[in-house]
C-alpha cells in the first residue's frame, strides 16, 4: 500500500511539494504518535498537523484516504486548473466564463456554480481576455457577476497542486506573474466598471472590488478576505484601496483578521454601492444598468479616468508588491498547511 501511495504522490506532485507530501506520516505509519513540535520548529510542526489532523484511523484507512486525496486532486486539476487550448474552448469561446454583449453592456459571468465560481488558472485567463475584448468592442460599460448561488469563493485552491517540474518555487513566480497581469488589467479598464454581486465573495473577487467604480450587491452576499486564516497576505491593490475606502481599522479586521460583512455591512463602510433585497435584485439592477449604459460612452470613459488616472501609478506599484509578497507566502508552512487542510476537508471558511 506504500507503494501505491508512493506511487500516485510521485504521479500528482512531481517535484518538491510531492516530496513534502512524502514526508507525511500517517499514510505510512498509522495514528499520530508522537508530541507537538514547539511552535518555532515549524516544517516538523506542519507535517504533525497534517498527520494528527488524520486522526485516530486505523493505518490502513489512513492510508486509503489518502490515496483517493491525491487521485481526486489528479483529477481536479486536470478538469479545472489548466489552459487547454484553444480548440477546445466551447463555442462561446470561453470555457470558465459566459460574455454576452447587449444593450451597451457587456457582461463577464463566471461560470463554474458547482464550485462556487472558484477562479481557476484559466478563469484568471479568461477574464483578462474578456476584458481586453471590452475594453475595445462597443459596449458602454462592463459587468462581472456571478453564475448560481456565489459571486465567487476566489482563488481556487486546487491550483495550487499542479505543480511544474521547476517545482513549487516556479510554481509560486508563475502565479505571481498571473496575479500581477490579471489586477493590472482592473487597473488599466478604461470605461465604467460593475460588480453585481448576486451571493458571497471571497478572497480575490472581494479585493478586486475596490478598482471597481460601483458595487452592487443582493443582500446575500457576504464579502471575506481570510488571508491570515490561509497564511496569505492581501492582492487585488486591497491593502492600499481597502484603508482608502473603509479607513485602517475597518480594513484591519477584514485583511488582517478576516471578518466576514454582510451586504449592509459592507455598504456602510463604502466597500458597496447599494443592496438590494435579492428577491427584487436581478431586475432591480439590470433596469438601472440598461439606464446607466445609454449615457454617453466617452463622457463617462473621460470621467472615469479623471477620477482614476492620478492614482494609476500608485496602484500599478502596490499590485507588484502584493504579488511579490504574495510569491513568498506561497511557499510558507503557513500557506501550505492551510492549503492541505481545505483539500483534505479538514478545513472550509
Ligand atoms: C494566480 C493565482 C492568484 C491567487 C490570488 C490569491 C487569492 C487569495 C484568495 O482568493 S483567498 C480565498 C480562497 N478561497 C477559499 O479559501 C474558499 C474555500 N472554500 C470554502 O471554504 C467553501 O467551499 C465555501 C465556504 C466557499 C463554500 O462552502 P459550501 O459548504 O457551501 O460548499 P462546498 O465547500 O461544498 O463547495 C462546493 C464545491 O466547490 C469547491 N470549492 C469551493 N470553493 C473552492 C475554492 N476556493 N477552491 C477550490 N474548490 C472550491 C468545493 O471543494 C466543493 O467541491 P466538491 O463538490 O468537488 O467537493
Amino acid at each position: 500500500m506504500a507503494g501505491a501511495v508512493g506511487r500516485v504522490v510521485r504521479r500528482c506532485y512531481p517535484n518538491a511539494l510531492r516530496s513534502w507530501l512524502l514526508k507525511l506520516p500517517g499514510a505510512t505509519e498509522g495514528p499520530c504518535n508522537t508530541p507537538k513540535p514547539g511552535v518555532f520548529d515549524l516544517i516538523n510542526k506542519a507535517k504533525w498537523d497534517a498527520w494528527n489532523a488524520l486522526g485516530s484511523l486505523p493505518k490502513e484507512t489512513a492510508r486509503q484516504n489518502y490515496v483517493d486525496l491525491v487521485s481526486g486532486l489528479s483529477s481536479s486539476s486536470d478538469s479545472s486548473s489548466q489552459v487547454k487550448p484553444e480548440a477546445d474552448r466551447k463555442q462561446s469561446g470561453y470555457e470558465t466564463l459566459v460574455v454576452t454583449s447587449e444593450d451597451g453592456i457587456t457582461k463577464i459571468m463566471m461560470n463554474r456554480p458547482a464550485k462556487k465560481n472558484a477562479m481557476t488558472m484559466r478563469m484568471y485567463e479568461e477574464i483578462m481576455l474578456a476584458l481586453k475584448a471590452a475594453s475595445k468592442d462597443d459596449s458602454a460599460i462592463t459587468v462581472l457577476t456571478g453564475n448560481g448561488d456565489y459571486y465567487s469563493s476566489g482563488n481556487d485552491l486546487t491550483n495550487f497542486t499542479d505543480i511544474p517540474s521547476g517545482g513549487v518555487e516556479e510554481k509560486a513566480k508563475n502565479s505571481a506573474i498571473l496575479l500581477r497581469d490579471f489586477v493590472d488589467c482592473f487597473i488599466d479598464f478604461p470605461k465604467p466598471l460593475i460588480a453585481v454581486v448576486n451571493g458571497p465573495a471571497v478572497g480575490i473577487s472581494v479585493t478586486i472590488l475596490g478598482l471597481f467604480e460601483v458595487v452592487y450587491a443582493s443582500d446575500r452576499a457576504t464579502f471575506h478576505t481570510p488571508f491570515s486564516h490561509l497564511g496569505q497576505s492581501p492582492e487585488g491593490c486591497s491593502s492600499y484601496t481597502f484603508p482608502k475606502i473603509m479607513g485602517p481599522a475597518k480594513a484591519a479586521e477584514m485583511l488582517i483578521f478576516g471578518k466576514k460583512l454582510t451586504a449592509a455591512e459592507a455598504c456602510a463602510q463604502g466597500l458597496v454601492t447599494e443592496v438590494f433585497p435579492d428577491s427584487t435584485f436581478q431586475k432591480e439592477v439590470w433596469t438601472r444598468l440598461k439606464a446607466y449604459s445609454k449615457l454617453p460612452p466617452n463622457a463617462m470613459r473621460i470621467s472615469k479616468q479623471m477620477i482614476r488616472n492620478r492614482e494609476k501609478e500608485k496602484l500599478h506599484a502596490v499590485n507588484a508588491e502584493e504579488s511579490s509578497t504574495l510569491q513568498e507566502r506561497w511557499l510558507s508552512d503557513e500557506c501550505m498547511n492551510a492549503i492541505m487542510n481545505f483539500l483534505t476537508r479538514k478545513a472550509k471558511l
